[in-house]
């Protein structure tokens, strides 16, 4: 027999590995290549949430398969060719770029917390990227969106998958959701720091259209908050740059199909905005975190041409906060307040180290 010698059994939930707390940043998502091939799978996955198309599956389907997929995929593929980066689509670029350094920041400040990221629709899905963050032994999970303002349309779908997810697992791990931050001090900051230094370098417009993407009005009457929030979000960001009421408009874009969506829709505005005689006008997309097909395909493009065409005489997009310095940090705030109250299990939590030697000891040992 052999001698009793101390039992060194790993803790089964975790089959070896430390226990740690996690960020997942989750995104839309978007085709893996600028092709009809790659674009139709991608649409077919997003069209077909009932999040996103509130019909009636027996009646949608059949016109999401048999009409939309084979018109779209194309028409669509050929928009996406117009802003594809040498990395790949700008969604995934700059979602990855801020995962990255939302990691290094919060790892700057003390903080082990593992940051991955993963999209709703197509690759990496978020069913993937869970198993591997819970694979490797992370015990709580933050979900983090990539949408400021909470629509049922984006954000509780991200919440449907996770939760389609935990019913795959024995060992679900703590979960927490943040819904909304619309009006966090730091976003807001941050889009603010992009609109003044873009007035610095160019000079003020004549009026500033604060661009969000649509939803179906009716989705409003039914409670949804985010006309209010995309609202509130441009209020506090033109009280921070210091603009009246009358010096901007808020308006939202990307219409799809027949029903009203929320008013006035963007490119109306532009035209109409030209027309009353607006020389320069600026367009900042403050809903969307990172530049994707809606803002320099819809807007930086075809919105330009709208307005020059109707009579404007300058037209300046201002990029979305991507992966600027200051958002990172508006980022790792946000996640910190939500993960505040959360310890590791494998020691005391890094912010709560008193000191700077006891921080890179905790550092060391997490390595
Ligand atoms: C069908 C209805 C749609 C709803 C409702 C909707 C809500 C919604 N979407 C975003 C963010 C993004 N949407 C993007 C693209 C996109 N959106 C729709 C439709 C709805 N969106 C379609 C059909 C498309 C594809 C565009 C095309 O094929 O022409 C994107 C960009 C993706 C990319 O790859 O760059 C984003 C981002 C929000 C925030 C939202 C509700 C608040
Ligand atoms: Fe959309
Ligand atoms: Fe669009």
């Amino acid at each position: 027999m052999p001698t009793a010698s101390r039992p060194t059994v790993a803790p089964a939930h975790t089959h070896g590995q430390a226990p740690f707390t996690a960020v997942l940043l989750c995104n839309l998502g978007t085709p893996e290549a600028p092709t009809a091939a790659a674009v139709r799978p991608y649409l077919a996955e997003f069209l077909a949430d009932p999040r996103v198309v509130e019909i009636p599956r027996v009646l949608w389907l059949p016109i999401l398969y048999g009409l939309i997929l084979p018109l779209r995929s194309a028409k669509s593929a050929a928009k996406y060719a117009t802003i594809w980066m040498p990395e790949g689509s700008p969604l995934k670029v700059w979602t990855e770029r801020q995962a990255k350094r939302l990691q290094g920041w919060l790892g700057e400040q003390g903080h082990r917390v593992r940051v991955a990221y993963a999209m709703r629709y197509g690759q990496p899905s978020i069913a993937t990227q869970l198993d591997a963050l819970a694979d490797a032994g992370a015990n709580r999970i933050l979900v983090l969106t990539a949408y400021p303002q909470y629509s049922g349309t984006t954000v509780a779908s991200v919440i449907d998958a996770v939760s389609q997810w935990t019913r795959t697992r024995r060992h679900v791990p703590e979960l927490r959701f943040v819904n909304r931050y619309h009006d966090d001090r730091g976003y807001i900051q941050a889009l603010a720091h992009g609109v003044q230094r873009h007035w610095r370098e160019h000079g003020r417009p004549d009026h500033l259209v604060m661009s969000f993407h649509g939803v179906p009005e009716r989705t409003l009457h039914l409670g949804d908050p985010y006309h209010c929030e995309c609202r509130k979000t441009a209020r506090l960001l033109a009280e921070t740059v210091g603009l009246e009421p009358g010096g901007y408009t808020v308006s939202f874009q990307s219409r799809f199909g027949k029903a009203k969506w929320l008013e006035p829709a963007t490119e109306p505005t532009l035209k109409a905005l030209a027309r009353d005689g607006k020389r320069r006008v600026d367009v900042l997309c403050p809903g969307f975190t990172s530049d994707c097909l809606e803002t320099l395909e819809e807007i930086a493009i075809e919105g330009r041409q709208a307005f020059l065409a109707a009579g404007g005489q300058e037209f300046h997009y201002i990029p979305c906060l991507n992966d600027q310095t200051e958002w990172i940090h508006a980022l790792g705030a946000i996640a910190l307040n939500h993960l505040a109250g959360w310890p590791t299990q494998s020691g005391p939590d890094a912010r709560e180290l008193a000191t700077q030697k006891e921080r890179a000891v905790a550092l060391g040992a997490a390595r």
